[in-house]
């Protein structure tokens, strides 16, 4: 099974993959400067939680490398400055926020030694273990959530969690991955995901690479299926996790949810503990919205085609929130969370 790296340092530079053409062509784009990652994300060349994480943690280690001069202070004003910029990208998943407190909390512990060098060396250092965690937690959920999928199961998933999501293997896309390789026989139903059709263009083409039956669906087509008994199970991701339980996830995820709930069907959040933000809570949950035209337009490579009026007005929240009641449980690298998630979260999180 091939595993691709979205996102990876190179030397002293950043390489990424644009997944704006995929399926249509591999385009690789790469960079010395910490503000043009910062603006890959933005873009969304590089996309979803995890990835973007260690898509910040790269953009701090550009930074550092880059930074031309020997002063200990200046390095760390530099340090904070590129934070500041890579954190303005995205308000959502929280892997973002995370990875950067991360890389700056290990630069500042650096500083004690006193020398510029150490403290490019242990960003570099952070920012490669956050790529490398991210790929072993990718394994470990998926040994972990492929046990609740059974032979011959229709598996739902929503947006992308492959390998263009993550550092790796993919969070639900590496359960539905990890159970096909257990000789599980299943099949995938995908949903399109409008309007930058992160499904149809991503979870497709990685599902079709590693041979794995998938189904396309529209996004108005779920509860049809639902109530034809044609899923039994829904497998999807998570940008940030609230203690109570409560998600962030690519917008339509809520209404799958409320459909599985109402066709009994299981419900099961896949994600690492590096997603659950202990911090805050609903009221303080930014969604984040984007530019009106990803609506009234096709997807990039295609945005010069309007599928409806040019200025008629629309809503575009790219994510929107589950509530614990709808969850089954949810899947993380330290084992699964079931209800009451305040509990189990907050033991998972401690161990
Ligand atoms: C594995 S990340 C969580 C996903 O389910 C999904 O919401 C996501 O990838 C974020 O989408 P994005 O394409 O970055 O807007």
């Amino acid at each position: 099974m091939e595993v691709l790296k979205p996102v990876d340092l190179v030397g002293d530079k950043v390489v990424w993959l644009d997944t704006r053409y995929i399926p249509w062509k591999e385009v690789w784009k790469e960079t010395t400067d910490y503000k043009e990652v910062a603006r890959a994300i933005k873009d969304m060349e590089v996309r979803g939680a995890p990835a973007i994480g260690v898509a910040a943690a790269f953009g701090m280690a550009l930074a550092a490398l880059h930074y031309e001069g020997e002063d200990v202070e200046g390095l760390l004003r530099r340090l904070r400055e590129a934070k500041e910029v890579l954190a303005n990208t995205r308000p959502t998943a929280v892997n973002l926020f995370w990875a950067l407190e991360r890389v700056m909390k290990r630069a500042e512990e650096a500083t004690r030694s006193g020398s510029a060098e150490a403290v490019r060396e242990a960003v570099v250092e952070e920012a490669r273990k956050i790529q490398q965690e991210d790929i072993e937690s990718n394994v470990k959920m998926g040994k972990i959530g492929a046990k609740l999928i059974e032979d011959g199961d229709v598996v739902l998933t929503h947006c992308n969690t492959g390998s263009l999501a993550t550092a790796g293997y993919g969070t639900a896309l590496g359960v539905i991955r990890a159970a096909w390789e257990e000789g599980k026989r299943i099949e995938v139903i995908a949903t399109e995901t409008r309007p930058l059709d992160q499904g149809a263009r991503l979870t497709v083409w990685e599902l079709k690479r590693d041979g794995i039956p998938v189904k396309l669906i529209a996004d108005t087509m779920v509860g049809y299926l639902m109530s034809k008994g044609k899923v039994d199970k829904v497998f999807l991701g998570a940008d940030r996790i609230l203690l109570s339980g409560h998600f962030a996830n690519k917008i339509g995820t809520y209404q799958i949810a409320v459909l599985a709930k109402h066709h009994g069907v299981p419900f099961y959040v896949v994600a690492p503990t590096s997603t659950v933000d202990p911090k805050i809570t609903l009221d303080e949950l930014v969604i984040e919205e984007r530019d009106p035209d990803e609506v009234r337009r096709c997807p990039y490579p295609f945005e010069k085609v309007y599928v409806t009026v040019r200025d008629v007005e629309v809503y575009n929240p790219a994510f929107d929130v589950t509530p614990p009641e709808l969850v089954t449980a949810i899947i993380t690298e330290r084992g699964i969370a079931y209800p009451p998630f305040y509990v189990s979260l907050k033991k998972l999180l401690e161990g």
